[in-house]
């Protein structure tokens, strides 16, 4: 095993299985003996095409390594890929790789691999174990962790899923280098939200002295990936299905995923976390107006994100009409009985659920902020 310190996050306390997310440098070279005990000598490994190209083979090598047989199956990068016709062609490719109910597959890349390979997994045999390499800061800080998967479908993200908690996390952050910089904004994006959502010292550290994880600075990424990971299975721990706290994952989200989809899935023009970037900023805006939060905290989220980088205004993401938004958050799944649901803030570090929205007053504020 590597000699490299390595921070492992213990995730359990909920009804599933708990697991371990291990973060460190040089993982994926023995990723491998960390893999054998759960597999019985063989796994699939599931990736993207430019993953596969460029990670494959390490982690191929070290399977290999540590007596583990392997292949490697990838779909296209890209948002494209959480579809219904790549999940079923998949669920194909693995009954053909002739995988049994006791065999372990592992999703190599983003959130796009680990979402679609995650409910293959959930699906095939109903169900069989699988394990996380996160491959995106996105992935690491967020969609490795926590057992949502899915696939979106033209009416919406992530409307097709399933909770699969994976039985193993190995978050190198080493991979992290070759990533395209649009991508390290984006995870960084989500790294925010953490702290937004409930760790004002973490934001404040983000925005100053932690800056240059955005831009690829390792040790201030490794600092990110363990603090986000903490954050998210101190609260998927307590509430793995989103009955109540987990909502609060949703910062952004509900502004996010309804742009996301405006915009259309197939050449995703934004990516996730950009979105999300956006929908924090629109969250806090909206929280300011609603008289919850002052006005300056807002000036300081809005501040923080552009620094990274990141959208802050809807005009930067497209044209939108306040009623299509609207009709897509009505859609988004916190919403009960058609009731508009928005994670909102009183200040950074102290947001909260708020169920009761009204659908005028926020077509009012999207139409302020720049949709038709
Ligand atoms: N399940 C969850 O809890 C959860 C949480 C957050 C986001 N998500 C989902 O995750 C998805 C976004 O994930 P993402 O941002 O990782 O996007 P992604 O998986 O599409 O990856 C982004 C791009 O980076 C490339 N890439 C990945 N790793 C690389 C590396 N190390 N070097 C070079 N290129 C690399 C990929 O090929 C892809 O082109 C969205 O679908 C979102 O809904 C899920
Ligand atoms: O893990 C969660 O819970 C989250 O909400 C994390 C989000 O960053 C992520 O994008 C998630 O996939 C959104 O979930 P959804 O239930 O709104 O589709
Ligand atoms: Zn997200």
């Amino acid at each position: 095993m590597t000699d490299l310190p390595v921070t492992v996050v213990p995730v359990g306390g909920g009804a599933f299985a708990p697991y371990d997310v291990v973060v460190g440098r040089g993982l994926l070279a023995t990723a491998g003996q960390r893999i054998a005990p759960l597999t019985r000598g063989r796994t699939v490994v599931i990736s993207d095409e430019t993953v596969a190209a460029i990670h494959g083979p390490a982690l191929s090598a070290s399977l290999t390594a540590a007596g583990v047989a392997n292949q490697i199956i990838a779909v296209p990068a890209g948002e494209g890929s959480k579809s219904f016709a790549e999940l079923e062609r998949l669920m194909d490719r693995l009954l053909e790789a002739g995988l049994d109910r006791k065999d372990v597959v592992v999703a190599l890349g983003g959130g796009v691999v680990g979402d679609l390979a995650g409910l293959a997994a959930a699906l095939y045999m109903r169900g069989i174990d699988f394990v996380q390499v996160p491959t995106t800061l996105l992935a690491q800080v967020d969609s490795s962790v926590g057992g949502k998967t899915a696939i979106d479908t033209p009416r919406g993200k992530n409307l097709v899923g399933a909770f699969h908690q994976p039985r193993l996390v190995l978050a190198d952050i080493d991979v992290l280098a070759t990533l395209p910089p649009v991508q390290l904004r984006s995870g960084w994006a989500e790294v925010l939200k953490h702290g937004l959502i409930c760790d004002a010292a973490f934001f404040d550290w983000l925005s100053g002295d932690g800056a240059g994880g955005a831009t690829g600075d390792p040790a201030a990424l490794e600092r990110a990936v363990v603090r986000s990971v903490e954050i998210k299975t101190g609260i998927v721990g307590e509430d793995e299905k989103e009955a109540g706290r987990r909502a609060l994952l949703n910062l952004g989200h509900t502004f996010g995923h309804a742009v996301e989809a405006e915009l259309g899935f197939e050449e995703a023009a934004l990516a996730h976390g950009e979105a999300v970037a956006l929908g924090c900023v629109l969250a806090f805006q909206y929280s300011a107006r609603l008289g919850l939060c002052d006005p300056e905290e807002v000036e300081t989220v809005d501040a923080a994100i552009a620094a990274a980088g990141l959208p802050t205004r809807l005009k930067q993401a497209g044209d939108f009409t306040a009623d299509a938004l609207i009709a897509r958050m009505a859609g988004d799944k916190k919403a009960e009985g058609g009731r508009l649901t928005l994670v909102i803030a009183r200040a950074i570090g102290d947001a909260f659920v708020e169920k009761t929205v009204d659908a005028a007053d926020l077509k009012a504020f999207l139409q302020e902020q720049g949709a038709a």
